[in-house]
């Protein structure tokens, strides 16, 4: 018999992007209906670089909350945006106020991102007090040399630059975020328990193809950008193998419909409107729905040593469509899918 109903303890997302301003209405209202906690990507202009700024924005968040969603209970888990000038000084601070993660974006590797790292040495001293303070290392893990082909940048990125930064901090948690590639799959799966990634639902749905389906499709362009079939098969495996080393994080990453449909689109899907009905239709495609509730709730709060939620969603399997567009600040979003079906349901 199919399964018609799904209750499952209540998920995380472990990188989502919620911007700042009034942004944060449509935001937050989405992310808090779903998730219990989120890991807040810190790309905002300017970058959250030290603690200040961080717990200053977690409470422009919960303000936000207050206002949109007072019932909800969602706990914002803070980051730090790495740059070659950040300290160990500002990372023990940063431990102590209890800012969880710090964020590596090489520098121009994507949105956001002018103010990243340059060179992995220029990070040595940072990622030794990380080490130390037992904080996690995210990474937005793609090369940025223009040399090397768009999608072949989180392949090369794994062999230049995480094998020697593993050997350099082995106990150093990381997180490799988003991953898109057979190649990552396989990788963080057959690391040690100190390593960690991160797949959204976009890449378990969609391969390259969507980018271009009929005409170009700015909606589906993200970074790293849609791969293969073959890398969306090795994803889907990896995220239903059962593995703890594979957890939710969904990277919805809101831009205002006008800059994606633009000459030059911005980056960034947004998913966080039906984020958990997407991972479901994933999951079951693949007859996996059993194991959608550990890479959902369990895998990420067990990586980061935070407790399991003890509360439960529960979603149907029926039809409906995806809204066209949502309010977002003066303009619209439109979300992945808009206006077409979805194969499950939110209901509480
Ligand atoms: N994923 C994206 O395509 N875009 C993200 C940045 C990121 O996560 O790389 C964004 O902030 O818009
Ligand atoms: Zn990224
Ligand atoms: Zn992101």
């Amino acid at each position: 018999m199919t399964v018609r109903s799904l209750t499952i303890t209540r998920p995380d997302d472990w990188h989502l992007h919620l911007r700042d301003g009034d942004a944060l209405k449509t935001t937050v209202a989405h992310a808090a209906a779903q998730f219990a906690r989120a890991i807040i990507m810190p790309n905002l202009r300017p970058p959250v670089a030290d603690a200040t700024m961080a717990l200053a924005y977690r409470q422009r968040i919960l303000d936000t909350l207050q206002a949109v969603a007072p019932q909800a209970a969602f706990e914002p888990l803070m980051t730090l945006y790495l740059t070659d000038r950040m300290t160990p000084e500002t990372i023990r601070a940063a431990k102590a106020q209890g800012v969880v993660a710090c964020k590596l974006y090489p520098a121009g590797a994507t949105t956001n991102s002018d103010a990243g790292v340059t060179a992995m040495k220029n990070i040595y001293p940072v990622l030794e007090a990380m080490q130390e303070a037992g904080m996690v290392l995210l990474m937005h893990g793609e090369v940025t040399d223009q040399n090397i082909d768009l999608f072949d940048r989180e392949a090369v990125f794994i062999d230049q630059q995480l094998i020697p930064l593993r050997r350099d901090f082995p106990q150093l948690k990381i997180v490799m975020e988003h991953i898109t590639t057979k190649e990552a799959a396989h990788y963080v799966g057959e690391a040690d328990a100190y390593l960690g990634a991160t797949i959204t639902a976009h890449h378990l749905l969609y391969n390259r193809n969507a980018l271009f389906l009929g005409g170009v499709r700015p909606h589906y362009y993200c970074l790293p950008v849609l791969k293969r079939e073959v890398h969306r098969q090795a994803l889907v495996q990896a995220a239903t193998s059962g593995s703890a080393h594979f957890f939710l994080g969904t990277d919805s990453a809101p831009h205002a419909a006008p800059l994606k449909e633009a000459a030059v689109g911005c980056a960034g899907c947004y998913t966080a409107a039906a984020a958990i009905e997407l991972y479901a239709e994933a999951f079951d495609n693949a007859n996996a729905l059993d194991k959608l509730e550990a890479f959902a709730a369990f895998n990420g709060a067990d990586f980061y040593g935070l407790p399991r939620n003890t509360s439960t969603v529960t979603l149907t399997k029926e039809t409906w469509n995806m809204p066209a567009s949502y309010p977002y600040v003066e303009t619209e979003l439109k979300p992945l899918r808009a206006g077409e079906p979805m194969a499950w349901r939110f209901v509480v």
